[in-house]
This record gives structure tokens, sequence and C-alpha cells, in this order.
């Protein structure tokens, strides 16, 4: 309401100085009153001073308020991202999902900050002048309407075409985004296998699509620019003409003539600005479609589910089924558990069985296609699934470091965590000597994603993040695969006494790991092949037998048994 107040005041202004033309032309000038020049002079300047002012005061709220539905799309996006289902990330590049959220947004951002608040001073501005031509020569205000409806059809159809290749334009902007994240934080594997010359020309290809595009889009518009010019160059010609004829037949005076010209260039400015933008408009259009494509995202769980309150560690997960969304392959066909609070279980089988799929879905990151899975009795379908996470400690084989601090690391599992409480879960996840040899300790950047750390130490890093969340549920998905014999016995030492108590779940293809765990299952093709405890499975000299012996016999002969 303000800006178009404003907008309207700063309208009106606009409309005085070529009225105040034509009385200096029809009364000032013919009678001589020279002692009213100074007094127009003065009220053209003051006529211009409230345009700029009120035009001034609406840009302000106007970029005001654009910037704060910017952010606030910005952030809605951001949030609605955070409770999208996991397939999403499997199935969307993270460079596209980046564009989305900051060159879409800035495209959007442009347009709202300049082009937005100028054109709708100048179709006020243009309604004021139009109002005021009808008001002291109407015959032109038609000849302006005609100019401005021949001019419409071809322009938007011009506009039409702009926008279908911005579309196709932005997509592959994202892609070519894409791409170059990608490369760039693949540089090990892109080193490694000496492919700098492939990305390169995959880039280049991308970026030679996109420029053909691009050029054809802004060739398009400059035609529809160049079209607005040649209208606004015709119109005062034709007003002209059919004025001038009105002034030789003394319908209108040579001042309100004047008064008419002096309005056109304000009639024709949102047609010369929507032109002169029309590129930007016309990219801003699809920036905001992909935005608006993240306020309508699928969320992970419906919202206001009941928490599932403080976790006493019970676990079962019935007859499960799932096949990843969008594959067909069943990973888990059939798979029951039940683990008691405070049990341990152990999870083995050949690689691809299953056993990390299972385990997201303990997480509720998926859901089964059939099957429950329940925590404390209690339903994960009809339960807030974060409330049970923040009641589990996870250590994977894949760490996720952010660039910053190791402190900040440590801490992201617990914030609140006090220094004796962080100095602890460092000593007995084994990180205390890579700690002192820091030169500046827990204030180490330890780099994008953790590159600087080994992976042996980003484990450990992830490690002390879970004693540090002091959770009753812990799972251990290949918590010691990127360490040396030495390290993992330590660090294995440390895992056991963080499990007593706590419902643990250990998935290892080292057997010695889960040897003591109260049950152990052998998942093979998303089935439960066995299960039992680690006597009785020996007993039953099966897969789980077969693959002891294997790794016994190796140990054996490494004699480290
Ligand atoms: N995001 C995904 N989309 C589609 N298929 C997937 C996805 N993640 C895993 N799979 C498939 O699911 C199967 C089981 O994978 P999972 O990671 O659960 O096996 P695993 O037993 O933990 O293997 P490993 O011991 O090698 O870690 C594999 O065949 C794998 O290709």
């Amino acid at each position: 309401m303000l800006v178009l107040c404003f907008a309207i005041a700063g309208g009106a202004f606009a409309t005085v100085p070529p009225i105040l033309l034509g009385k200096l032309v029809d009364l000032v000038l013919p009678l001589q009153m020279t002692e009213m020049i100074g007094w127009l002079v003065a009220a053209v300047f003051f006529a211009f001073l409230g345009k700029v002012i009120f035009e001034s005061l609406q840009e302000f709220v106007q970029v005001k308020i654009g910037l704060d539905i910017i952010t606030d799309m910005q952030l809605t996006a951001f949030r609605k991202l955070h409770r999208a289902p996991m397939s999403m990330f499997a199935t969307t590049p993270r460079g596209d999902i980046l564009f989305r959220l900051t060159h879409d947004v800035e495209a959007i951002q442009n347009l709202n900050s300049t082009v937005i608040p100028r054109f709708l001073q100048q179709f006020l501005g243009a309604i004021a002048a139009f109002v005021a031509v009808i008001a002291i020569y109407w015959p032109a205000a038609v000849v302006m309407l005609a100019v401005f409806v021949i001019y419409l059809g071809p322009s938007y159809l011009l506009g039409r075409k702009v926008r279908k290749l911005s579309e196709v334009q932005r997509n592959m902007l994202a892609d070519l985004y894409a791409h170059m994240q990608e490369s760039i934080e693949s540089i090990r594997l892109v080193r490694t296998f000496v492919t700098e010359e492939r990305e390169a020309e995959t880039q280049s290809v991308k970026l030679n699509a996109w420029k053909k595009f691009a050029i054809y889009a802004a060739l398009i518009s400059k035609v529809n620019w160049r079209l607005g010019n040649l209208m606004q160059v015709a119109s005062p010609g034709v007003v002209m003409l059919i004025g001038g004829m009105a002034v030789w037949q003394d319908e209108i005076s040579i001042g309100t003539l004047v008064a008419c010209i002096g309005f056109i260039p304000a009639m024709f400015l949102p047609i010369r600005s929507l032109a002169e933008n029309a590129l930007m408009i016309q990219q801003a259009i699809p920036a905001l479609q992909r935005i608006f494509e993240y306020f309508h995202l699928p969320e992970e769980q419906a919202e206001g589910l009941p928490a599932v309150g403080t976790v006493k560690g019970e676990l079962q997960m019935e007859n499960i089924w799932f096949a990843y969304p969008g594959t067909e392959a069943q990973v888990l066909r059939g798979v029951s558990l039940h683990v008691q609070a405070g049990q341990h279980i152990g999870i083995v089988g050949a690689s691809g069985g299953g056993k990390s799929t299972l385990i997201q879905l303990l997480l509720g990151l998926y859901t089964p296609e059939q099957g429950t899975v329940l925590v404390d009795g209690k339903d994960m379908n009809t339960h807030d699934r974060n409330s049970f996470r923040l009641q589990v400690g996870v250590v994977s084989q894949e760490t996720f470091l952010l660039n910053s601090t190791l402190r900040h690391n440590l801490l992201y599992a617990r914030p609140d965590a006090s220094p004796e409480e962080l100095d602890a879960a460092v000593k007995a996840s084994g990180l205390g000597e890579f700690l002192d040899s820091l030169e500046e300790g827990y204030e180490t950047i330890v780099g994008e994603r953790g590159l600087k750390l080994s992976g042996g130490q980003r484990q450990r890093v992830a490690l002390a993040r879970a004693i540090l969340r002091r959770p009753p549920v812990l799972i251990f998905d290949e918590a010691t695969s990127s360490l040396d014999g030495e390290t993992e016995e330590r660090v294995q030492e440390a895992l056991e006494q963080l499990m007593p108590g706590r419902t643990t779940i250990t998935i290892a293809h080292r057997l010695v790991t889960v040897r003591d765990a109260d049950e152990i299952l052998v998942l093979d093709h998303g089935v439960v092949a066995e299960r039992g405890t680690h006597e009785e499975l020996l007993k039953l000299q099966g897969q789980y037998h077969r693959l002891y012996t294997a790794q016994y016999s190796e140990l054996e002969k490494e004699g480290a048994v």
C-alpha cells in the first residue's frame, strides 16, 4: 500500500512539467508574462523534486520488501530441502540444488530490486500521462493507444520465445554448474586418473551449447527492444501530424500540442523498460518456477507427529521389504530383527547384502515398502523420526566433516558438552595423540569435507561425536574399517567401553568384532540367511562358519591370532 501511495504521488508530480510547458507556450511567451517565468521554473523544479522524493521512497520500500521476499523464499526452500526424502538427494545432482538456492534466487533478486520498482513507477507514470493527454487532447491519446496495441502483438510473441529459450538456458546453466561443482569436488579422482583434459572438454561442450542459446535469446530480445524504440520514435511524428492539423484548424493551441508531445516519453517508458530488461525478466520466470518446485517438495514425514520420548532401546523391525525409490531390485526381502534394550546385535554378510540399507530404514531415512520399524514398541511411521535419531549415535564407513575447526566438528553432535566431556570423548576415541600433535589443537581447521584428516582420524572424530552424545542406541557401520590393526584394537576397546547399558548394532566384515554379540545376523542378498550367537552359528556349519574359518586362517597365517 505504501509503495502504491508513493508511486501514485511520484506519478502525479511527473505530470506537472509538460502541462506547465504547454502553459509557457500558450500564455507566458505570447503574452510576455515575464514575471511568471520565474514561478514556472520554480514550479517545474519542485515538481521534479516531488517526483524524485516519492519515487526514491517507493524504491526504498520496494527494495526492502523485495529482499524480505527473497530471503524468505531462500529459507523456505532450504527448510523444505532438509525435510525432503533422502531419495531426492540420491537422484538430484548437488550442483543443481545449490544452483537453485543461489543463482536462481539471485536472478529473482535482480528483478526484484531493480526492474520491478522502476517498472511500477513507469507504469503509473504512463497511466498518469495517458489520463492527462485524454484530458487535454484525447485524439493524441487514441493514437498512442493504437501504437501500443500494434507493438504489443509482436512484442508478446518475441517475449514468449525468449522465455522458452531462457528456460532451456537456465537448466543448461544448472547442469553446467553441477558439472563444475562435481569436478572440483572430485579433484583427487581427477588428478589420480589424469582426466583434467576430459573434464575441461565436457565443460567446454556444455558451455558452447549454453552460449548458442544465450546468443539466440539475446538477439531476439534486442529485436524486441529495437521494435520498442521504433515505436517510440514513430509516435511523436504521428501525434505531431494529427496535432499539427488540429492546431491549423484552431481546435487546439500550440501549447496543448507541445504538452502532448512532452507526455510521449513517459507513456513509452514502461514499454522501453520491459523491452530493455526482457532478458532479465524472462530469465527470472524459469528461476522462479525452479524455486517454487522446491516449495512443493514431498516431506520425509508428516509434521506434528508425536515424539518417541526417552528411548530405552528396544528395536524391532518386522518383515521388512524394501527397494530404493526408482529401482526395481528388492534390497531387503522379509527381514526381521528384534533387539532388546541394552543388547548387542551383530550384522554380517557379503558386500551388497543390504546391511547399511537396514540401518537407514531403522533410522527412518527411508520408509520400507512393507513391514514396520518399532522403537520401544512405537511405530516409526506414526512417531517423529527426528526424536529417535537424536538418541542414536552412528559411526559409519563415511564420516562427514565440516570445513571448520576440530572443536566445531566434534561439538556438532552436542554443542552444549562441557570441555571436560570433550576431552574425555577425544581420549576415549583415541584422538588424543593426534590432537596433541596439532599446533592449534582443537582450533585446527580440518578442511572441506575433512580432507586434511586421514580416514582413520575421521572415523575417530565420528566415534568421539557418538561418545559425546551418550545415546541409548549405538550403531557402528564398519566403524573401524579405516583403521590399522593396532588402532583398530584400541578403538574397538573404546567402543566396547561405550556399549554396556546401550543397545548396540554393529555391522562388520571382520567377524571377530561381533564375536561377543548377543545375536549375529547373516544377511545375504536381502534375507537373513542365519541368526544366532557366535557359537550357535559356528555349530551350524553354514555361511558364518565358512566366513569365520576363512578369516581365522588368514589371521592365523598373519600370526595375529
Ligand atoms: N541409494 C541407493 N539407490 C539404489 N540402490 C542402492 C542405493 N544404496 C545402495 N543400493 C543398493 O542396495 C544394495 C545393498 O546395499 P547396502 O549398502 O545396504 O549393502 P551392504 O550390505 O551394506 O554392503 P557393504 O558391506 O559393501 O557396505 C546394493 O546392491 C546397492 O547397490
